[in-house]
């Protein structure tokens, strides 16, 4: 009877074995087909694209840009596919034939139709920001500006996209978004959730205007300069300020206002090459609200004449910037509050143009070899430089102005030093995607910045495969253990029933 019970036991304790291992493999089963369905799930690489057409004030740049579907919502995954540079100057140009700002585009929307999918052009959203040569128009003439932004619009709707209408862009939202791509296309959203890290403010030179942005380590004083973003799960209050006027084609021209005109229409300018000579037409020249007509002159046309002299022109420079007032803390120039610049900077458009050619554009370059390679092209002969330098005329001509004026803004302006210089870092494109304002533009329209972390992706190929092997293997070791157990027990009770019969 004993041995009886002993086999009433084992047998009880084999069923339980079989359901335990049964249910064990059926759950091991369920996780592998989920994660397999979950894994396996069909992903075509689902291409979408979206322009933005920058229509600066000098020129108009067209910008096409690509993702993946599926990871709209990451960061850093949106790059630039292609680009389009429009033949001819701003849209605002075209204030007196407005028909001609539309047609303008021509060349470069072909081109982006041709850049993109035919199965795509209905869903791809196009923008046009305008920024500040428009600004300066509305100014002078609202409905002006209005008639030649309906013109455009006009234009852009013959052609097949999803055209999502045009703006002129604020000059708080220029220096937002110039901000927001630079720091998107660097990854530093992405590397501050993982730690501290720092964001890179933005400094960009236009032809009209030039804004500076960045987070202060400190309070923001005056709330016209203060911009709040959310962005992946972390809070952001970043200083904002566009200068209008600062732009490096505007700077030029109330520099120039402020020389004298001698008594034959002559003006002698330190900041062009001895040698140099150019001629001006006043009413067309003086036209923006940033250079009303000077009062000093009775001629129709100037005569310009370089005499290079870089000490004199750092002077003149310096007269287009008012430090004589700041009713806050700190102020940059013109009473314009501004925290003090800290961490690194990228500094694009004409920064970038101007440093490049002066081949300063490197980093660990000095504050000091900066000003001797401003001197040094400021006092060479407008002959020589033509010779040297194979660059259009006008970019040459103007260097020396440019030179100076993007050492005063910085210096002078904004408050760099000889030892913080070495944190602006003069960039035109980060990993094959230009650094302006569009890109970050085009993220807030499309909402693909989400304000929260988005969630965890399902697991990498190769934690995949990882955990497919692994629970194989488990599942194969636990059968055999199972069923080299089983059969020991059922030799167990056959051995015991066989001494039962005997
Ligand atoms: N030296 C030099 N200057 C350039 C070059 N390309 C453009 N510029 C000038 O650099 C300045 C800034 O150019 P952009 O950034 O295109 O200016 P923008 O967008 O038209 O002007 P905003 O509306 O004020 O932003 C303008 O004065 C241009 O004429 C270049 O290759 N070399
Ligand atoms: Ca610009």
């Amino acid at each position: 009877m004993p041995e009886a019970r002993g086999g009433t036991k084992s047998s009880h304790w084999r069923r339980c074995l079989v359901v335990i291992t049964a249910v064990l493999l059926l759950v091991v089963i369920a996780v592998l087909v989920i994660v397999a369905v979950r894994q396996n799930r069909p992903t075509p690489p689902n291409l979408k694209f979206g322009i933005v057409l920058d229509a600066g004030s000098s020129h108009t740049g067209l910008f096409i840009y690509q993702w993946l579907a599926e990871k709209m919502n990451d960061t850093g995954v949106v790059r630039q596919r292609d680009s389009c540079s429009v033949k001819g100057p701003g849209i605002s140009s075209y204030w007196a034939d407005v028909e001609q700002a539309g047609l303008s585009l021509r060349d470069c929307l072909n081109e982006a139709k041709r850049s993109i999918p035919v199965e795509q052009h209905r869903e791809t959203p196009v923008f046009l920001g305008a920024t500040a040569g428009m600004r300066l128009l509305r100014s002078q003439n609202s409905s002006q500006a209005e008639k030649l932004l309906q013109a455009v619009e006009a234009f852009i709707h013959s052609y097949p996209f999803d055209f999502q209408g045009a703006q002129i862009v604020t000059g708080a939202d220029e220096g937002a978004f110039g901000w927001i791509t630079i720091n998107y296309l660097m990854g530093n959203f992405l590397q501050d959730m993982a730690g501290p890290h720092e964001t890179v403010g933005a400094l960009d030179l236009g032809g009209a205007s030039t804004q500076i942005t960045f987070v202060p380590d400190g309070e923001i004083e005056s709330l016209d300069n203060s911009m709040h973003f959310r962005l992946y799960g972390k809070n952001y209050e970043m200083y904002t300020h566009s200068y209008l006027c600062y732009g490096k084609d505007q700077a030029l021209k109330m520099f120039l206002q402020k020389l004298g005109v001698s008594a034959n229409g002559t003006v002698f300018n330190p900041c062009f090459n001895e040698g140099y000579e150019k001629s001006i037409n006043v009413s067309n020249f003086f036209t923006s609200p940033c250079t009303p007509m000077p009062p000093w002159t009775t001629h129709q046309t100037l005569r310009v004449i370089g005499t290079g002299n870089s000490h004199q022109c750092r002077d003149h420079v310096r007269q287009i910037f008012n430090q004589s007032s700041c009713a806050w803390n700190q102020c940059s120039f013109n009473g314009v509050y501004q925290p003090h610049v800290w961490g690194k900077y990228g500094a694009i458009s004409a920064f970038y143009f101007v440093m490049k050619f002066f081949n300063m554009d490197k980093e660990k370059v000095s504050l000091d070899e900066v000003k001797v390679a401003v001197d040094k092209f400021c006092s060479t002969p407008w002959d020589q430089a033509k010779n040297e330098y194979k660059i259009k005329e006008k970019y040459l001509s103007e260097n020396c102005f440019s030179g100076h004026y993007v050492l005063i803004l910085l210096v002078d302006g904004y408050n760099f030093t000889s030892s913080t210089w070495n944190n602006i870092q003069f960039m035109k494109k980060i990993g094959g995607s230009d650094a302006g304002w569009t890109l970050g533009y085009m993220l807030n329209r499309t909402n693909m910045i989400p304000a929260e972390l988005p969630r965890p992706k399902p697991m990498s190929k190769a934690s995949y495969l990882s955990v497919m092997i692994i629970f194989s293997l488990l599942s194969f070791c636990w059968s055999s253990v199972c069923l080299y157990s089983g059969g020991r027990f059922a030799d167990r009770d056959r051995r015991i029933w066989r001494r039962d019969l005997i």
